[in-house]
């Protein structure tokens, strides 16, 4: 049991509901996608996973229990559970990448050497060493998306939320993501991803929630969610190409890229 809702309905300010009572459980798998076209809530329900907004009804819950809103509360919950946010400016404010990772760290008081660990731990991980004394200014896009992972990953959170971590990046550094995302993985940490990158989510998602105007319209494991064609076209999403391979040309149905070589007696190059 980790981090879940329980009929957590959220309203902005004069505004319709965002949410409307949904109850989602983050360890139905290791990575759970959330899908949905632009508007769905996807946003709006990190930012009430994170305590950032507090919904009107309903919850979210960790370990089962009701999360609490005041300031020791949230502190607990932040050490369990760190986003990524898509655009890297959101979350990185100082002008060197060590200072940054070591932001939120130093907050809560932890010790400079365990500091040094961790940052060290995470640098290698995202393959961002090479990054460590670069000012942030420098920093392409997808140097930038990894050096945000690394300062979620020295939180030592059990829970990941990434939103649209492939976004904006070209194809070595969506791959590279992917191969990221196995190492979190290894790790033993859950990942909730919202992304509108439909062939990201077929591949590294064990369980789908897909979301349409704030609502629950379907639950399940990535091919049975992405074979249902009503399910896509009610959320505005298209099927993934390893999905559309097995529904148009009847291939078998193959869980990525590398297996589909395989298949056919070639290996895929690594990135
Ligand atoms: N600060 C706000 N005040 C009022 N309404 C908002 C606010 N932020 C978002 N909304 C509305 O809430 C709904 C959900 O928005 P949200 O940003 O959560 O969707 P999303 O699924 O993340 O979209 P996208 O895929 O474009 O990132 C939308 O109708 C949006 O217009």
């Amino acid at each position: 049991m980790g981090l879940s809702t329980e009929g957590l309905t959220f309203a902005y300010p004069e505004s319709e509901p965002a949410l409307k009572g949904l109850s989602l459980d983050f360890s139905r798998g290791n990575v759970v996608g959330l899908l949905g076209a632009n508007g769905c809530g996807k946003s709006t329900l990190f930012m009430n996973l994170l305590g950032v907004l507090k919904p009107q009804s309903g919850q979210v819950c960790w370990q089962g229990r009701p999360i609490g809103y005041g300031k020791a509360a949230l502190g607990q919950l932040r050490r369990r559970v760190a986003m990524v946010f898509q655009e890297p400016e959101q979350q990185i404010f100082y002008t060197d990448v060590v200072s940054d990772i070591a932001f939120a760290l130093r907050n809560l008081g932890v010790e400079e050497a365990e500091i040094s660990r961790r940052i060290d731990e995470a640098l290698t991980l995202v393959d961002g060493q090479s990054l460590r004394d670069k000012p942030v200014q420098y920093l392409s896009h997808g140097q930038k998306k990894r050096v945000a992972i690394a300062g979620a990953l020295v939180m030592q959170a059990d829970f990941l939320l990434l939103d649209e971590p492939t976004a904006g990046l070209d194809p070595t550094g969506r791959r590279q993501m992917i191969v990221l995302l196995g190492r979190i993985l290894a790790q033993g940490k859950h990942v909730v991803i919202s992304s509108h990158d439909i062939d990201l989510i077929y591949e590294v998602c064990d369980y789908l929630y897909v979301l349409d105007r704030g609502e629950l319209v379907a639950q399940g494991s990535a091919p049975q969610v992405l074979l249902d064609q009503a399910v896509l076209d009610r959320a505005g999403l298209v099927q993934p190409w390893l999905v559309k391979l097995h529904t148009e040309l009847g291939l078998p149905l193959y869980p990525n890229e590398a297996a589909l070589f395989a298949a056919h007696g070639r290996k895929l190059e690594a990135v």
